[in-house]
């Protein structure tokens, strides 16, 4: 009879800023748990010319990823693989981390490949817009996909921060608790606190909202308002988050909002997130918001544009347009329609404080 290897086998799906950070934490954990874990662990790299070379030579060479997380080094138990395919076929637990347009497509090319049970994990902060079927949650679209259990992983996380090992918090959310072991023996380290609970789709929505809310404190910081605007900025955004996630998943568990996945998280992304510095570039600049992602990110991504288009369709679907008007002016300002100028107004005008 064929021997079985009990070791589970990881990949990590996505390279970016975040992925490679995930990448060092969960590569130096497999091989703190070698009764658990295989000791290597994939890493599916979209492949691109960096310097002249292969960015996969490059990371599997110098054990750093230096486009998109320079100057910190990943355990040489890390390997990047540009074929998703060889990538993911034999893993037991597949570690989704890429931006959100991305993954069907990356999920239709691993679907007939992949092992019959693996778990996924997403860590992508988004919802996925598809013609005729409106806005649905990443992990939901990966489990349909490939037929497996997900699980989220999701916090006040800004990726170069962790990977200099300073202390965050983060919230796992899994339906099925005889993952809890497994899960944070992948994530848990003295830096990087877990906590595991059952709510995946309130975290998952916690994560995609706050890309949106940081834009919008982007955008008072670049009109020259202070920290108290800021702050109404982070007070009314929570308010609709909490609106959108009840009237979106039916989901009204408030204490959600109280994890790392929740204000936490929001707080960190309106302070030092990358959505935040493209708020203020669309008031101090004209150009088109792709234009300045590749000025401001090279190479990186912001995500709340897209999220942001992705709520406005289901809103104005639904006839909600006028009930999240924080929401809907983000995604109206980084269209150009509206001057980032009349934000303060829908700060003012806005329906809590009726
Ligand atoms: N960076 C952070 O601080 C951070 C923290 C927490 C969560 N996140 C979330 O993690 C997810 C991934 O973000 P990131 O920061 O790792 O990425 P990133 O924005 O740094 O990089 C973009 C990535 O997309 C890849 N890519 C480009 N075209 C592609 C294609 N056609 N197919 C597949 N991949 C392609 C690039 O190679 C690169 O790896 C996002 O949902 C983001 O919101 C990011
Ligand atoms: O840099 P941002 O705005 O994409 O936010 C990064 C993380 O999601 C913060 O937790």
């Amino acid at each position: 009879m064929a021997e079985t290897n009990p070791l589970k086998r990881v990949c990590v799906v996505g390279s970016g800023n975040w992925g490679s950070a995930i990448a060092k934490i969960v590569g130096q954990n497999v091989l703190a748990h070698e009764d658990v874990f295989e000791p290597e662990i994939f890493m599916y790299v979209y492949e691109e010319i960096v310097n002249g070379q292969k960015l996969t030579e490059i990371i599997n060479s110098e054990h750093e990823n230096v486009k998109y997380l320079p100057d910190i080094k990943l355990p040489p138990n890390v390997i990047a693989v540009p074929d998703v395919v060889k990538a993911c076929m034999n893993a037991d637990v597949l570690i989704f981390v890429l931006p959100h347009q991305f993954v069907k497509d990356t999920c239709l090319k691993m679907k007939s490949f992949i092992k019959p049970n693996p778990l996924g994990i997403s860590l992508i902060k988004g919802f996925i817009l598809t013609e005729g079927e409106g806005i649905q949650l990443v992990s939901k679209v990966i489990s349909e996909i490939l037929g497996i259990e997900t699980a989220v992983l999701m916090g006040a996380n800004l990726a170069t921060e962790v990977a200099s090992e300073m202390f965050c918090e983060t919230t796992i959310a899994c339906e099925n608790d005889s993952y809890k072991g497994l899960l944070n023996a992948l994530f848990e380290t003295s830096y990087f606190r877990c906590k595991v609970i059952r709510n995946v789709s309130g975290v998952e929505a916690c994560g995609a909202l706050k890309n949106v809310v940081g834009i919008g404190a982007g955008i008072v910081d670049g009109l020259g308002y202070g920290d108290n605007t800021k702050a109404a900025v982070i007070r009314l955004g929570l308010m609709e988050m909490m609106k959108f996630t009840k009237v979106f998943l039916g989901n009204e568990d408030r204490s959600v909002f109280f994890e790392s996945c929740g204000i936490a998280d929001l707080v960190a992304t309106c302070h030092g997130g990358r959505n935040r510095l493209l708020g203020e570039a669309v008031v101090k600049s004209m150009k088109d918001i792709r234009l300045l992602e590749k000025e401001i990110l090279r190479g990186q991504s912001f995500q709340g544009p897209l999220i942001a288009k992705e709520i406005y369709a289901y809103l104005k679907e639904n006839n909600m347009l006028d009930q999240f008007p924080l929401l809907v002016a983000v995604h109206r300002i980084c269209t150009r329609e509206v001057d980032p100028r009349n934000f303060i107004d829908c700060l003012r005008d806005h329906p809590e404080h009726m």
